[in-house]
């Protein structure tokens, strides 16, 4: 069974029409925007897969609708077998994200945010793992501050730490070290490299290609909602004649043409 299944999916937001649009307006509806169009790919348990395109290419939309954040137009996905819209407790509980934006209560503690978002899988006396997690993001010192006292890059480290409260097997970061220094990076990337050696599967975006050269075993490039070329890292680069990552992304974008996944 995939850990992740994504079939066929497509989505197009509503486009967006003033009150007063909508009401006076005689012209027939606008359409809306398509973001993502006839995406499939299987992720299988263990692997370190990377998401990659430039900027508005419809990375975050696929990630919604894994994360049951938003609903495809078209389309279906799973994680480790559950319907991510008819199965959506399972599914969400198979998954843990850490979201691109920086979303956090500001009255609440570390420690504190991470025993709520424990409840919210109904986990009690979670604090042995909770340990751990605070221990291997860098963040025992801050376990009693305040989330709103905390730097940009210590929030951010909390928000890795949310996804992983639950243990969940499948694991995606939507851009987890934008804004953020050197040693979180260094101790971030060990700690998620090793959560996959022991078996969790890991989606990653990021706009740091050295970093997914290193970390993901396949990649797939968006570019504008679609897919356009998905390998294993090395066979994507050996493609190009490129031992660089970053190369291999700017000759893909600029040549790369719809593949099937
Ligand atoms: N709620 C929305 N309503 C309308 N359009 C949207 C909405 N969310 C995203 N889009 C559009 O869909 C396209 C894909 O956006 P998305 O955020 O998925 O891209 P991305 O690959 O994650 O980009 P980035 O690398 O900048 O994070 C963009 O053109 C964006 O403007």
């Amino acid at each position: 069974m995939s850990a992740v299944k994504i079939e066929n999916i497509s989505k197009i937001y509503a486009p967006t029409l003033s009150l007063r649009q909508r009401l006076f307006s005689g012209s027939p509806a606008r359409q809306g925007f398509q973001a993502l169009n006839d995406i499939s790919l299987n992720i299988e348990p263990g692997e370190f897969f990377g998401l990659l395109g430039p900027n508005g290419a419809g990375k975050t939309s696929l990630i919604s609708i894994l994360a049951g954040l938003s609903r495809p137009s078209n389309g279906r996905a799973s994680i480790c077998g559950y319907d991510v819209v008819a199965d959506y407790k399972n599914a969400r509980r198979s998954l843990g994200v850490v979201p691109q934006e920086l979303v956090y209560d500001p009255f609440f503690t570390v420690r504190e945010t991470l025993r709520n978002q424990s409840g919210y899988y109904g986990l009690r006396n979670n604090d042995d793992w909770i340990d751990e997690i605070l221990l291997n993001l860098g963040l025992s010192d801050k376990a009693d501050t305040n989330m709103r006292a905390l730097s940009g890059g210590m929030k951010r480290r909390v928000l890795v730490a949310q996804a992983l409260v639950h243990r969940p097997p499948v694991i995606i970061l939507d851009e987890p070290t934008a804004g953020v220094d050197v040693d979180l990076r260094r101790s971030l990337w060990d700690f998620i490299s090793r959560l996959n050696k022991e078996g969790h599967t890991i989606l990653l975006t990021t706009h740091y290609l050295e970093e997914a050269q290193t970390l993901c075993g396949r990649i797939a490039f968006l570019r504008k909602g679609k897919v356009i070329a998905l390998d294993t890292t090395q066979a994507l680069m050996a493609q190009f004649g490129s031992d660089d990552l970053e190369e291999t992304f700017v000759q893909i974008m600029h040549t790369g043409s719809e593949q099937a996944a």
